[in-house]
């Protein structure tokens, strides 16, 4: 495909075009920062430790540098906090857009005409930065979801450290486009006559295992991130991820969520609502996750959260 023609595919598509590219250099950067040993940790937590890499800097420097050099009126939102764009290194900037990606997919009608300021990008660089740091590489994610007006409608998870088992070949990259459809991930429904539940595997607390139980899973898979839980949810592995806690933000579900629903699953709060991602919101998601699988009911799943966890989430708001 010709730069011309790239050109003249609407907004949504050239930015998941250049995305998915961006993302893909993000990877690389996280496995080579891994591969030297020194992932130069700071800890950025108020109260609880809270781990960011040189992976975590450097790959948002990556993805808001990138993108913003492309679509100078984009409004895009990072987890590591504002960046000063004439201080990102030239050579982290990412000019490649993925035309495979452009010539096979047409744009879905009612977001044909988007332009820049009707979109929100939020960028979590690395998600898992925790399980990074512990060696829990598979966990690893990079997020890049896209929201029209409040509403999340495509995302991008990058996973760096996932070894394709006939190529050998290290990284893969999953999208979604609502009204388009998803891929790169193996599209499985979970086991039927059984329920698999996905959840934190570092942040617990009381109410949090008390929903838990509540919930009557038949198995608890623990593990990090909020794009790989979301990964277990579309390759069949668990029927929902439940998290009745604050702590994921904005840049954590909004391209998990456009994924998901894109593939026919759902992303709410515990309290069954979806989060606003328009430009102003605030980024805690603070009543908590509840995203099902495609097929699963999750209806029947908000019933069983109790009142007392719903209640208490809404109190700490
Ligand atoms: N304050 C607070 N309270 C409870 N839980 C919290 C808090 N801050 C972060 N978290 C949870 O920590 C996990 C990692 O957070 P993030 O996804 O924001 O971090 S990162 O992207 O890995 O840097 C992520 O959950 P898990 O990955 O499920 O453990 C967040 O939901
Ligand atoms: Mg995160
Ligand atoms: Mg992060
Ligand atoms: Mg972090």
């Amino acid at each position: 495909m010709s730069i011309r023609m790239a050109a003249s595919a609407p907004l949504i598509m050239r930015i998941m075009a250049s995305s998915l590219s961006i993302a893909e250099k993000a990877g690389e950067v996280i496995r080579d920062i891994m591969s030297t040993g020194d992932l130069n940790v700071v800890d950025k937590g108020q109260k609880n430790f809270d781990p960011q890499t040189e992976a975590d800097r450097k790959c948002q420097q990556i993805i808001i540098g990138s993108l913003s050099k492309q679509y100078k009126d984009l409004k895009i939102i990072g987890e590591e906090g504002a960046e000063d764009l004439s201080k990102i290194p030239q050579e982290l900037i990412v000019d490649k857009i993925d035309s495979q990606f452009l010539e096979q997919y047409k744009c879905p009608e009612s977001f044909k005409d988007i332009s820049e300021n009707d979109l929100v990008v939020w960028v979590d660089p690395l998600d898992g930065t925790g399980e990074y740091v512990a060696g829990f590489v598979e966990n690893v994610t990079v997020l890049i979801g896209i929201a029209f007006r409040d509403t999340s409608i495509a995302g991008i998870i990058h996973q760096p450290f996932f070894k394709c088992a006939t190529t050998n070949k290290m990284g893969r990259t999953i999208w979604g486009l609502k009204e388009l459809g998803t891929s790169g991930y193996n599209k499985k429904s979970p086991p039927e006559n059984k329920l698999i539940l996905t959840t934190t595997r570092s942040h617990s607390n009381e109410i949090v295992n008390a929903t838990i139980e509540a919930i009557k899973a038949d198995e608890v898979l623990k593990v990090g991130g909020c794009g790989f839980k979301v990964l277990q949810l579309l390759e069949g592995k668990a029927h929902c991820y439940v998290f009745a806690s604050p702590g994921c933000k904005k840049w954590d579900t909004c391209s998990p969520e456009a994924i998901l629903e894109a593939d026919g699953g759902i992303l709410t709060d515990i309290l069954g609502k979806h989060y606003n991602y328009g430009p102003n919101v605030e980024y805690p998601n603070r009543t908590g996750v509840l995203a099902t699988a495609k097929g699963i009911d999750h209806e029947s799943l908000l019933e069983r959260i109790p009142i007392a966890t719903k209640e208490s989430l809404i109190k700490k708001k």
